[in-house]
């Protein structure tokens, strides 16, 4: 039977012509790589700017009608350094320059369809340059639009999700020899509108076609040789980790593992796709395997640890919480009211903490919600905490090893960092903690110089054994 990849490349690898000269040498050494999502060009250097970015304040000067000439000329600017890398004809090149300055002409239904379009952009005109860029370099490619594929997302336009139709759609998708290349980031309402997912979603479109299409590996190309261990921004030297689990990533991915999107291991799982993150500056290393639970037994008990700063935390003290028949209905109902999600809700006697994403909240409706929650309830205590970090410690291998949670709570203490909440149990491969933020990069340090370097025998040994 033959084999399919789906092929995704992020930002970072397709930043300029140098960059994509390396995406196209990958796809063209690899006949099984038939489905490529591309990504809207990334940062090229440490303060360069994403062209998503640039889209956003592209969309903000109309919004707010000030003048656009120069944010359009800098995107452009980017589309044209690649197109000319690869000599594609003027007549490409002037129709992505056409679309891009017609985006203000196009009717939208309100202002946040209006950020979608834009946002969008990045990626759409982004597949229709790669495509024609692969097809110069001798490989026929057919840009894909996902409304022709039918990616079906739901009403919500900068944070959408994808609708189950959609599966329908790409399994009576019909296609030939050729490579098809699709934007990553975007689909379409059912009402014909563009939404994209939340930011870093073209992770989340590859995922989709790999199970949409019934491809046999998901590769996810990135800028680091793997995944790490630990966030190799905060721990340098951090071990790569060569095969983890669906339930693993996404956990650590949830918890700060910005390498693959949170939401993107979901269709992967329902389709059972293994996927693979590579560095497109090193395609030849194996890079991360991402797996189902049964491929896979780990005998270490931490395989990552993660951290993140996007939390804030309610604190409620009322005596005899425990006894009060209803209290946590009350505090949902005025959650729905606001339309506002939670993350975690850990407990005590007369306590309870609710853990919220913070980027999901504006001060306005946090300041609402305390107050109805002071009102209806009467707390004794009622702290809204800024200033909050979740730490995960994810591994399979965590469920049959005792004493997992001394060994991460030892190298706090011996520190001085204070943890204001533990969670075990709720997921029974991770244990997740809450700190300050100003602590949280300090605590993944330590916690992984603990498992990974210090005393062998709590992770070290195994790890080798393993590799
Ligand atoms: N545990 C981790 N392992 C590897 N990279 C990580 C980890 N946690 C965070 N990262 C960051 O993720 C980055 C890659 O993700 P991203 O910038 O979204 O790439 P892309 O542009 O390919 O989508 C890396 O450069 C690294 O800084
Ligand atoms: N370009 C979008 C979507 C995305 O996934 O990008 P990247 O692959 O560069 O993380 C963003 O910046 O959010």
């Amino acid at each position: 039977m033959k084999v399919m990849k789906v092929v995704k490349f992020g930002g970072s690898s397709l930043a300029d012509a140098a960059h994509v000269q390396k995406v196209i040498r990958i796809v063209q050494s690899d006949p099984e790589r038939k489905v490529v999502v591309t990504s809207a060009p990334g940062k090229r250097f440490a303060d360069d700017i994403k062209v998503t970015d640039l889209l956003i304040k592209y969309a903000n000067a109309i919004i707010n009608g000030t003048d656009a000439k120069s944010i359009v000329a800098t995107i452009f600017d980017r589309y044209q350094e690649i197109g000319n890398g690869f000599h594609v004809s003027k007549s490409v090149l002037d129709d992505l320059k056409a679309k891009l300055t017609a985006l203000p002409d196009q009717s939208y239904p309100n202002d946040d369809y209006l950020m979608a379009a834009f946002k969008a952009h990045g990626e759409r005109l982004n597949a229709e340059l790669f495509a024609a860029c692969l097809t110069e370099a001798g490989t026929q490619a057919r840009f894909v639009d996902p409304s022709e594929a039918g990616i079906l997302l739901s009403d919500n336009p900068n944070g959408a999700t994808v609708l189950e139709q959609t599966y329908d759609n790409l399994a009576n998708l019909t296609y030939g020899e050729e490579t098809l290349v699709f934007p990553g980031f975007f689909g379409f309402t059912k009402e014909g509108n563009i939404a994209t997912f939340a930011r870093g979603g073209s992770d989340i479109t590859g995922s989709i076609l790999a199970r949409g299409l019934k491809a046999d590996l998901y590769e996810n190309f990135t800028d680091v040789d793997a995944i790490f261990a630990a966030n190799p921004k905060i721990v340098p030297d951090a071990r790569p980790i060569h095969k983890m689990t669906f339930r693993e990533m996404r956990e650590l991915s949830y918890a700060g593992f910005s390498v693959f999107n949170d939401e993107a291991i979901i269709p992967a799982i329902q389709g059972q796709v293994p996927i693979n993150v590579k560095n497109t500056n090193n395609p030849d290393l194996p890079g991360t395997l991402i797996v189902p639970e049964k491929d896979f037994t780990s005998k270490k008990p931490v395989t990552g640890i993660a951290a993140s700063n996007r939390f804030s935390a309610l604190y409620l003290h009322r005596y005899l919480l425990n006894k009060e028949v209803g209290f946590t209905l009350k505090i949902l109902q005025i959650l729905y009211k606001y339309d506002v999600s939670y993350e975690h809700m850990p407990s005590g006697i007369d306590d309870l903490t609710i853990i919220f994403d913070r980027s999901q909240l504006d001060s306005d409706t946090i300041k609402k919600m305390c107050h109805d929650i002071q009102v209806e309830l009467n707390p004794d205590t009622l702290d809204w905490i800024d200033d909050y970090a979740i730490i995960m410690v994810v591994g399979e291998g965590m469920r049959a090893r005792v004493g997992t949670i001394e060994n991460i709570i030892r190298p706090l203490a011996e520190h001085d960092i204070p943890v204001h909440m533990i969670n075990q149990g709720a997921s029974r491969i991770s244990i997740m903690l809450g700190t300050r933020q100003s602590d949280a990069d300090a605590a993944v340090k330590y916690i992984y110089q603990h498992f990974f370097k210090e005393d062998p025998s709590v992770n070290q040994l195994e790890y080798q054994a393993e590799v």
